[in-house]
C-alpha cells in the first residue's frame, strides 16, 4: 500500500480539529496532573485562610494542632505549585514545539500555488509572535488556575459561614461578567485588527533588507518608505494595541470595583438584615483580604488570555487555508519517455488590475533525449508554463500526462520528482540536502572545477563552504545541484542570461547536448537568440498562447555567423 501524505504533523489528521483541542489531547496526562497540582494548591492555600480565621478564635490547648495543620498545608502548598509550575512551563514549550513543527509541515504540504499566493509574512509571524503568545499563557495558566481555586476555595468557605452571603457572590459574579464581555469582546476586535497589521509590517521589514540599495541609493524614496509606509502602520498598531490595553484596563478596574462594591455590600449593608456574630464577620473581613490578590491576578491576566486566544484563532485560520496535498508518497523517478500537456490552462486573477491572465489552452509533449527551447517577449507566460510543466501549478483544465497516465492530485508529487529546474529567481540551500553522501563530494568537486567555481567554492560532505557569490557564480552552483540531482527532466528558465560569453557557449554548446545525450529530456526558456537554432525544437508564447513551434534549425543561425 503505498504511503498516503497531507495530513497534518505527528501522523494526526488536524484538519477538522481545533488546534488546542488537538494540543491538549496530545499532553493529556500531563496536562490533567499540572491542573491538579495547581487546584490542589490554590485550595490548600484558601484551607491555610479558614485555618488562620479558625485560630483566631479557638482556646490555646488547640494552636498546637491547628499549628501542625497549618504547617503540613503549608508544605503541600509549596510541593504543589512546584510540580504545577514545572509541568506548565514544560507543556509551554512543547505546545510551541508542537505547534511549530505542525505549521511547518502544513507550509511543507500546502500547494505550491497557495504558498505563493499566501506569501511568508503571516506565517512568519505566526511562527513567532503568535506561538510565543501561547507559550506566555501556558506559562501563565498555573497561577489562573491556583487563583481560580484560591477564589473558589475562600467562596466555598463563605458559603459555609453563610450561604445568603455565597447567592449574593455569585450574583455579584453574574453581573460582573456581563459588563466585562461587553468590554472584552471590543477589546479583541482590537487585537485582532492589529495583528492583522502586524502581518503587513513584517512584510514592510522584509523589504527594508531586500531593498536596502534603493533605499540608500535615493533618499526621498527611503523617506516615503520609512516616514510613510512603515511608520503609518507602526503608528496603526501603537493606536490598536492601546485601545485594546485600555479597554482591558477598563474591564479589570470594572472587576476590582464590583469586588469592593460586593464586599462593602457584604459588611456594610447585608449584615444588618442578617446579623452574624463576631468569629463570622471576622471571617468575611480575612476571605475579602485573602481574595483581593488572585482577583487582582485574574483581571490583570485578561490580555494574555485573550491574545492567546487570537493566536489560536489565527493559527486555526491558517492550518484550515492550507489544505495540504493529497499525495501519494514518491520516491525519485528514474526515466520517462513522454510528457505530454492537454489543452492544459492556467489563469492568474489579478486584484488591482481587474483582470486576468490566461495561459492556454495549450498541448505540448516533451519526449526523453529532445532539448526544446521555449522563447517568447517578456510577461508571454513562459515561467508559468514552466511550473505547470514541472506540476507546481495544477492545471486550471486540461491535463498532464505522464506516460500516458494523467497526472492528478495524488500523482503529482511523484511526477515533480523528474524535474531538475534552474528557475530565473532560484533559491540556493548551502548544502546537498537529500542526497545520498557517498561519493557526492568527489563528484561535486569535478564539477565545481568544470564550472570554474573551485576557487570560490569548497564542498565537504555535501556543504557549500560559502553562497556568497556573484549571482551568475551562484546560477553556477545552481546548476551544479541541478547536475547532481540526476533527474530525466531539467528545466533551466533564462539560466545563461546571467553568464558571461565564455559561459553561455559552454552552456549552449556543451552541457545541453552532454544532457541530451544522456537521455534527458531538456526544456530551456531562453532569450538568447543567437542560440535558438541548437534546439531540437523550438516553441513560441505570446500573451499567454503558443503561437508557433517548428525545429531549431529552422531559426536561422546568421546572426551568430555574422556576428563571430
Ligand atoms: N504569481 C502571479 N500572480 C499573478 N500574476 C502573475 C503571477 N506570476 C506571473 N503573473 C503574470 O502572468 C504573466 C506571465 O508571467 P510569466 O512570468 O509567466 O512570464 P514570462 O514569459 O516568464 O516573462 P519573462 O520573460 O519576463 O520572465 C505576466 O503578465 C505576469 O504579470
Amino acid at each position: 500500500m503505498p504511503e498516503r501524505r497531507g495530513c497534518g504533523g505527528f501522523g494526526i489528521d488536524t484538519s477538522n480539529m481545533s488546534l488546542i483541542f488537538y494540543l491538549i489531547r496530545h499532553s493529556r496526562n500531563t496536562l490533567l496532573v499540572a491542573i491538579a497540582t495547581s487546584i490542589i494548591s490554590g485550595l490548600s492555600s484558601a484551607g491555610l485562610v479558614a485555618l488562620i480565621n479558625q485560630a483566631l478564635g479557638v482556646p490555646m490547648q488547640r494552636l498546637a494542632e491547628l499549628g501542625l495543620r497549618f504547617l503540613g498545608l503549608s508544605v503541600l502548598v509549596l510541593i504543589t505549585r512546584a510540580i504545577s509550575s514545572t509541568l506548565f512551563m514544560r507543556l509551554g514549550q512543547s505546545a510551541k514545539a508542537t505547534l511549530r513543527m505542525d505549521i511547518i509541515r502544513r507550509i511543507g504540504d500546502a500547494p505550491y500555488q497557495q504558498l505563493e499566493k499566501q506569501g511568508g509574512a503571516r506565517a512568519l509571524s505566526i511562527l513567532t509572535d503568535d506561538l510565543d503568545t501561547i507559550v506566555v499563557f501556558f506559562v501563565s495558566l498555573p497561577n489562573l488556575a491556583m487563583q481560580g481555586a484560591v477564589i473558589t476555595g475562600c467562596l466555598i468557605y463563605l458559603g459555609y459561614l453563610s450561604w445568603q452571603i455565597l447567592l449574593f457572590a455569585v450574583a455579584t459574579v453574574l453581573i460582573g461578567s456581563l459588563g466585562f464581555h461587553l468590554v472584552n469582546s471590543r477589546a479583541e476586535f482590537h487585537l485582532r485588527s492589529s495583528r492583522r497589521r502586524e502581518d503587513e509590517l513584517v512584510k514592510h521589514f522584509r523589504a527594508l533588507f531586500d531593498g536596502a540599495k534603493e533605499l540608500k541609493l535615493h533618499r526621498r524614496r527611503k523617506s516615503a518608505f520609512i516616514d510613510g509606509t512603515l511608520a503609518t502602520n507602526v503608528e496603526a498598531v501603537r493606536v490598536q494595541r492601546t485601545r485594546g490595553y485600555v479597554l482591558y484596563a477598563a474591564a479589570a478596574s470594572w472587576g476590582s470595583f464590583i469586588f469592593f462594591a460586593f464586599i462593602g455590600c457584604v459588611l456594610f449593608v447585608l449584615t444588618q438584615f442578617f446579623p452574624v456574630s463576631n468569629h463570622v464577620m471576622s471571617g468575611y473581613a480575612v476571605i475579602f483580604l485573602y481574595m483581593i490578590m488572585p482577583i487582582e491576578g485574574l483581571l490583570s491576566a485578561l490580555p494574555t488570555i485573550s491574545s492567546a486566544k487570537v493566536a489560536i484563532e489565527r493559527i486555526d485560520a491558517m492550518h484550515a487555508e492550507l489544505r495540504p496535498e493529497q499525495t501519494l508518497a514518491a520516491n525519485d523517478a528514474v526515466s520517462f519517455e513522454r510528457i505530454v500537456l492537454g489543452r492544459v490552462t492556467h489563469r492568474y486573477y489579478r486584484e488591482k488590475e481587474d483582470g486576468v491572465f490566461t495561459l492556454g489552452p495549450i498541448d505540448l509533449s516533451f519526449a526523453a533525449g529532445e532539448i526544446v527551447f521555449l522563447i517568447g517577449g517578456n510577461g508571454s507566460g513562459k515561467t508559468t508554463l514552466a511550473k505547470l510543466i514541472t506540476g507546481l501549478y495544477a492545471p486550471d483544465s486540461g491535463r498532464v500526462l505522464l506516460d500516458g497516465q494523467t497526472v492528478d492530485e495524488r500523482a503529482r508529487e511523484a511526477y515533480r520528482q523528474h524535474f531538475s529546474v534552474v528557475f530565473s529567481d532560484f533559491f540556493l540551500f548551502d548544502s546537498l540536502l537529500g542526497m545520498k553522501l557517498d561519493g557526492l563530494d568527489r563528484e561535486a568537486k569535478a564539477l565545481l572545477e568544470a564550472l570554474h567555481l573551485d576557487h570560490k567554492v569548497k564542498i565537504e560532505n555535501g556543504v557549500f563552504s560559502t553562497t556568497e557569490l556573484s549571482q551568475g557564480q551562484r546560477k553556477r552552483l545552481a546548476l551544479l545541484v541541478a547536475y547532481l540531482e540526476d533527474r530525466p527532466f531539467y528545466l533551466f528558465d533564462e539560466w545563461a542570461a546571467d553568464q558571461d560569453p565564455l559561459f553561455k557557449e559552454t552552456f549552449y554548446r556543451s552541457l545541453l547536448p552532454e544532457l541530451k545525450k544522456k537521455g534527458k529530456a531538456v526544456l530551456v526558456i531562453s532569450h538568447d537568440d543567437r542560440y535558438f537554432y541548437l534546439a531540437d525544437r523550438y516553441v513560441k508564447l505570446e500573451y499567454g498562447q503558443l503561437v508557433e513551434q517548428g525545429a531549431g534549425a529552422d531559426l536561422s543561425p546568421s546572426h551568430v555567423q555574422s556576428s563571430s
